[in-house]
């Protein structure tokens, strides 16, 4: 089994901190073939029924999983699975609402039901009551599952005295073209793993515990770069091309903590919110035909990155510091004052800062042929007014980038602090 400790740290680029190789068991075919290298498997090949025989002579028993498959993230502990961990190569984020009967119990014993299945699914076992079968014989592949509320969640149950003020809903913004049908919601849910029948797996489970109680509101597919498919770990890339992720706060970072945590010490309505995060969710159409015909060097200067290898156009390479003040030889600034990372920079924002956790989305194409592909855009922080607002506001008067994008749905979510064996998600707010 996975080393669990190993899931929560930093993510780092390509994601490879999250796969943690088995333990060695037995040595399997697959694996023999994948270590022994060309020469190797022309080797078992050439020798026929003997190499065949000689590979199996070391088998013991069913192929393990791969490094992929047995990947574990923790359920318990003071956060929530799905923020820190490295975003997953697949991902369903859905909302639900509540059924006109449920009121505050029902919706208690429903976060009980999901908490439950989620723990035993995040840790590679069958929840109870499942005949799906659907991922029967995958590992948990780093899945994890996030809950959190909606600003509506709390007049339906009762609750609205301890509806976080933070969950205002966002300002309109001019870049706006939102789907009321694909916003907000009363309860919104997160899956990611590194194998799509796991995610759809934990999705139905979900959808089906649900049943009599919530009723799903809106469901979208997001992916990112299979791990293991570069030579070696990197940042990802969206759809329009560029590493996107590199300048995301750091768990390292002195002030990490208060950015993205509310803090334990919280008194008041909202105390139940300690070690949660609110999450912004957005899904972002990207008009990917204009963006082609833009020559790579007006696309870097969108941005202000380089495409290639994401290093910011002052210089230095992806993890070089951007120098936002930096003059070419030509007099003009090297990131251009309209260019996506100076606009977005927690610099120029008061540090209003935010962890960008996106996924890629991809469902077919428009009626004009263009596809419908961007990034549902998913920023974690422990006050919107301090984080995406604030950014968002900036970016919609004077980003480059904002003429290649479309918001096209919007939502804003109490995510609560994780919980300790025995409990269930949103315990303190819905027992408190
Ligand atoms: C309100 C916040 C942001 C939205 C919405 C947003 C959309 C968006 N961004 C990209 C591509 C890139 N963004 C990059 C950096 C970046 N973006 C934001 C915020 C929003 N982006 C921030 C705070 C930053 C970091 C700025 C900095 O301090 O340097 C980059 C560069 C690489 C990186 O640092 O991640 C890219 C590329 C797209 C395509 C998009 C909407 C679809
Ligand atoms: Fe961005």
């Amino acid at each position: 089994m996975a080393d669990k400790t190993d899931t929560t740290s930093e993510p780092k680029p390509g994601d490879a901190s999250r796969n943690t190789p088995p333990g060695p068991a037995h040595v399997s075919r697959r694996r023999l073939l994948g270590t022994a290298g060309a020469a190797g498997a022309a080797a078992l090949v050439a020798g026929g029924a003997a190499g065949a025989a000689g590979a199996e002579a070391v088998r013991e028993g069913p192929d393990p999983l791969s490094s992929v498959g047995s990947a574990a993230v923790p359920f318990h502990g003071p956060h929530q699975s799905g923020i820190l961990q490295p975003a997953q190569a697949h991902a369903h984020l859905a909302a639900f609402d509540l059924m006109p009967t449920a009121d505050r119990k029902a919706a208690a014993a429903l976060m009980r039901r999901w908490s439950d299945a989620t723990a035993d699914m995040m840790d590679g076992r069958t929840p109870q009551g499942d005949e799906l079968g659907v991922a029967l014989d995958a590992g948990p592949s780093s899945l994890t599952i996030t809950f959190g509320f909606g600003r509506t969640f709390f007049d339906r149950t009762g609750l609205a005295a301890k509806r976080p003020d933070a969950l205002e809903p966002l300002p309109a913004f001019t870049a706006d073209a939102l789907d009321p049908k694909r916003s907000e919601g009363d309860l919104w849910v997160q899956i990611g793993a590194d194998d799509t029948l796991v995610t759809f797996h934990a999705l139905r489970m979900l959808q089906k515990l649900a049943a009599g109680t919530a009723r799903m509101r809106w469901q979208m597919n997001g992916f990112n770069r299979t791990p293991g498919a570069t030579e070696q770990p990197m940042t990802g890339r969206n759809l329009m091309g560029q590493i996107d992720g590199t300048n995301n706060p750091k768990q390292s970072d002195a002030n990490f903590n208060t950015r993205i945590f509310v803090p334990d010490d919280r008194n008041g309505a909202d105390g139940w919110m300690a070690g949660g995060s609110y999450a912004v969710v957005r899904r972002i159409r990207m008009l990917l035909d204009t963006w082609d015909n833009l020559s790579l060097d007006q696309q870097e200067k969108v941005i202000g990155r380089r495409k290639s290898d994401g290093a910011p156009l002052s210089g230095g390479q992806e993890t070089t510091r951007a120098d936002l003040n930096k003059v070419g030889s030509d007099g003009a600034l090297a990131i251009a004052g309209d260019a996506h990372i100076r606009v977005a920079s927690p610099a120029t924002n008061r540090g209003a800062a935010m962890l960008r956790r996106a996924f890629n989305y991809h469902d077919g194409f428009r009626d004009d042929g263009a596809p419908d592909a961007g990034l549902l855009f998913v920023a974690w922080q422990a006050d919107p007014l301090k984080g995406f607002t604030p950014v968002q506001r900036k970016l919609d008067r004077g980003d480059g980038l904002s003429r290649f994008l479309r918001h096209e749905s919007s939502g804003l979510f109490a995510v609560p602090g994780g919980c300790e064996r025995g409990e269930y998600v949103g315990q303190r707010l819905l027992e408190g």
